[in-house]
């Protein structure tokens, strides 16, 4: 293990399914050891475009003593679908996975949130190691056990909370990663910014360099750091999200509406920087939001070169999508909104005329 490794505890110290987030270059050697001492089999589950990377993991549980089963699944939220899981299913039935053999996520968001739900489900629940390969990923969706897939109506629809064994940041994987998608990592860790660390807009807004954009500068690493610390105070508080975790879900309102109306072709951290534009421009039109703190956003964003607008032609579809968000109550819609810096509240059952309006002031 690198010896420039840092962790992070997620779970109340003394509870059995505490675990740590490794972060730090070089973490991976550390896979073994994290799987535990009584796992023999482990499904290995990455995208296409990791294939390389997946062999090697193989050889290192390999050479651990461990059997491995290397489960190739399509890249990006194609891996996020039934067929998929079902797949995965067939393979860890027909290899004979039992309840001490365990599921490593290798890859993107969409991995982890597909790997973590093979292992919510089989057999009721079998332990998952996640190894983000994205910085989104590091940074929000293999910590905090939110596991699951979409389906034709919408994201995320199904899933389970399941808590992972270890999750492993090991950022010399950002190193292949497209700069593109570093970027749009960047907008959760923005995110984090806005409802608890302010430090993070500050990093980002002082940033001469294009460090917070270059994937091995001290910079990224004290940002992963942080939206990290952000996730992890949180969901240790509340994994199931019956209070405070639906602070994390800032901006996924409209964001999740945008993904399935551009049936995934933007990136979700994309999706997200345009979600909390929307949001921040609600909050305003409700008397929430200071006009300053949204001017922050569009700011911030910009700087890191994500889309602050989306196209004026897809209310119905928007509306339509909004209206089956897990924050819902009934017909009662429920919006995370902020009433100040690192201050998070929730808007509920707005104006229709403000949910469109804030629309339009966002519309390009
Ligand atoms: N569960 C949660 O709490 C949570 C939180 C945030 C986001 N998410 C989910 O995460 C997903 C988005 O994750 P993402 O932004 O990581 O996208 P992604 O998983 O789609 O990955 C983006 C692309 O990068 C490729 N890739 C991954 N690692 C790479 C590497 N090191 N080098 C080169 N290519 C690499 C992937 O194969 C994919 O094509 C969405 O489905 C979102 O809903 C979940
Ligand atoms: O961890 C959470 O809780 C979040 O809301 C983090 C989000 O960034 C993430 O995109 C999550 O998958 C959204 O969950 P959903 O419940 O809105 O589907
Ligand atoms: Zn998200």
């Amino acid at each position: 293990m690198s010896d420039t490794a840092t962790k992070i505890a997620v779970g109340l110290e003394g509870q059995a399914d505490r675990y740590d987030v490794t972060i730090g270059p070089g973490v991976l050697a550390g896979l073994p050891q994290a799987l535990g001492p009584k796992v023999a089999r482990v499904a290995v589950i990455h995208p296409r475009t990791l294939r390389a990377l997946g062999r090697t993991v193989n050889q290192q549980l390999t050479d651990a003593g461990l059997r491995p089963l290397l489960i190739e699944v399509p890249d990006g939220e194609n891996a996020k679908t039934a067929e998929t899981l079902t797949m995965c299913w067939a393979l860890l039935g027909q290899a004979g996975f039992t309840r001490s053999d365990a599921v490593v996520g290798l890859g993107g968001g969409a991995v982890t949130d597909l790997a973590g739900f093979v292992a919510a489900s089989w057999l009721r629940g079998v332990a998952v190691v996640q190894v983000p390969t994205t910085l989104l990923g590091m940074v929000d969706a293999a910590v905090g056990g939110k596991t699951g897939i979409n389906t034709a109506e919408g994201k995320n629809l199904v899933g389970a909370f399941h808590p992972p064994r270890a999750v492993i940041c090991d950022l010399d994987a950002l190193r292949t990663l497209p700069h593109a998608d570093l970027v749009a990592g960047l907008a959760e860790v923005v995110k984090c910014g806005f409802i608890a660390d302010p430090v993070i807009l500050d990093l980002v807004e002082n940033d001469t360099t294009g460090a917070a954009t270059s994937w091995d500068s001290a910079v990224v690493r004290e940002l992963v750091e942080r939206a990290i610390a952000v996730k992890a105070k949180v969901v240790t508080n509340d994994l199931k999200e019956s209070g405070e975790r639906e602070f994390l879900n800032y901006g996924h309102t409209f964001a999740h509406g945008v993904e399935q109306v551009e049936q995934y072709t933007w990136r979700h951290g994309e999706a997200v920087a345009v979600g909390m534009m929307y949001v921040a421009r609600l909050g305003e039109l409700a008397g929430r939001t200071p006009p300053e703190l949204v001017a922050r956003h569009a700011a911030a964003l910009e700087k890191l070169g994500l889309p602050r607008t989306y196209r004026g032609d897809r209310w119905p579809a928007l509306i339509s999508a909004m209206g089956r968000d897990k924050k819902n109550r009934g017909d009662l819609m429920r919006f995370v909104v902020l009433d100040g810096l690192a201050a998070p509240g929730r808007l509920e059952g707005p104006d229709p005329a403000l949910l469109e309006e804030a629309y339009r002031l966002i519309s390009e």
